[in-house]
């Protein structure tokens, strides 16, 4: 029995689930339901399948229709959600102190533990720009890769392709910017500069037989140049969708997306690459990550980024804060019935050891909430 069953008598496991019930308490009583309710009872939500009306009676059937039922509030939400985990690059590109290799390499295996299965694991960058992660190469000899585990690496030009392929890298990740502005001070480049330099490298990878992951960052907004349209985001992800990207992240990079702006930024790169294509990448500087993240799941997305602990920030992005916590992620998306494979007990235990190396608190919500619990 895990210790945090103990307060409420709730396996972890079920804790999310919480909600799912509340949801029942909600669906019972249609008159006294707020107008979103009726909408669902009439629209999508018809009372059940006529099998299971006919077995009213029937307890595990209408545990299946409450299982089901935040998938029909919230019109087809998918059944399952991969996550790519960003916290070993993404998360600690951006500390202070330079974190030791052995305890990089230790918290991607204790994230293997807690079943991601894409782990973003360092970047090939020049050290002058990203000191924290200059020992790349350490770091990607000395995980034992597991079998059906991706470990995309960064690589911003040829010769981090290169040094990435020696170090046994399989997939590499080239990052773009929809802000001029963000690509030269990021990249030191102007975004069809950044292209045209991709367009060599994704080459190199396919003739390697490399995945390739393609990023876009500043999707909503730019530290200098504000708010960026839909538009410039959409041309930079076909562009990297069309030299061979099998995934497009699309990066809030500072944070400041809300579910409308990001709504219509998704809606913009759709025409363009396959939803199943695309992920999305949420920081939480300004609190809206999950609900940014719950309204790309309506619009089809099914890859979600995160990083363990909600480490992150972007060095060449100015008040940006951490990625979204990928404790809350899950969190959330196990309360809404989506399977994501992660277990969330061993994703804290993750988050607490990076915590306690870094010494800082949680960054997780869930993980600070349920640890409460037990401490
Ligand atoms: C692109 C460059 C290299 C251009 O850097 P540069 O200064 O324009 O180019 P350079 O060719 O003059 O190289 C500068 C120095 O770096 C060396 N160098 C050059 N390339 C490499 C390499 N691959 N590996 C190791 N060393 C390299 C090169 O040899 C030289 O060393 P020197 O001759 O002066 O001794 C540089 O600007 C750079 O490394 N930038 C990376 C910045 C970065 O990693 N930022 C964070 C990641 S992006 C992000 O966070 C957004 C994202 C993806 O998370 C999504 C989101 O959150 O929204």
């Amino acid at each position: 029995m895990s210790s945090l069953e103990e307060p409420l008598g709730l396996g972890v496991g079920d804790l999310p689930r919480l909600s799912v019930s509340r949801l029942g308490g909600f669906s019972s009583s249609s008159s006294s339901s707020p107008r979103g309710a009726a909408r669902y009872t009439g629209a999508s939500y018809n009372g059940g399948s006529p099998q299971c009306r006919r077995a009213a009676a029937d307890a595990s059937c209408a545990a299946a229709e409450l299982r089901d039922l935040p998938r029909k509030v919230m019109w087809d939400l998918p059944r399952f959600v991969k996550i790519v985990e960003v916290g070993p690059r993404d998360g600690l590109q951006n500390e202070k102190a330079s974190v030791p290799a052995s305890v990089k390499i230790h918290l991607i295996h204790k994230l293997v533990a807690a079943g991601l299965s894409a782990i973003e694991a360092t970047s090939f960058v020049s050290p002058k720009w990203v000191p924290q992660l200059a020992d790349a190469k350490e770091v990607l000899r000395g995980i034992q890769q597991a079998p059906g585990v991706r470990y995309p690496v960064l690589t911003p030009n040829l010769r981090g392709f290169e040094a990435a392929v020696a170090a046994g890298a399989r997939e590499i990740a080239v990052f773009a910017s929809a802000s001029e502005s963000f690509s030269r001070s990021n990249i030191n480049c102007t975004i069809e500069e950044s292209l045209a330099r991709y367009r060599g490298v994704t080459a190199a990878a396919k003739k390697h037989g490399l995945s390739i992951r393609g990023y876009v960052s500043c999707v909503i907004g730019c530290p200098v140049e504000g708010a960026i349209h839909p538009s410039k985001v959409a041309y930079v992800a076909k562009e990297l969708y069309n030299m061979g990207c099998s995934e497009i992240s699309l990066g809030d990079t500072i944070g400041v997306g809300t579910p409308g702006s990001v709504a219509a930024m998704l809606e913009a790169v759709m025409t363009f690459v396959p939803k199943d294509k695309i992920a999305v990448h949420f920081h939480d500087t300004y609190g809206q990550a999950l609900a940014n993240i719950l309204v790309s799941l309506q619009m089809g997305i099914n890859i979600v980024d995160s990083s363990v602990s909600g480490l992150g920030g972007c060095p060449y992005a100015k008040g940006a804060t951490g990625n979204v916590a990928s404790e809350d992620v899950v969190y959330m998306l196990h309360g809404l019935g989506i399977d994501t494979n992660v277990d969330l007990n061993k994703l804290m235990e993750a988050g607490d050891y990076i915590s306690n190396h870094l010494g800082r608190p949680l960054g997780s919500k869930t993980a600070t909430a349920l640890r409460k619990l037990t401490n």
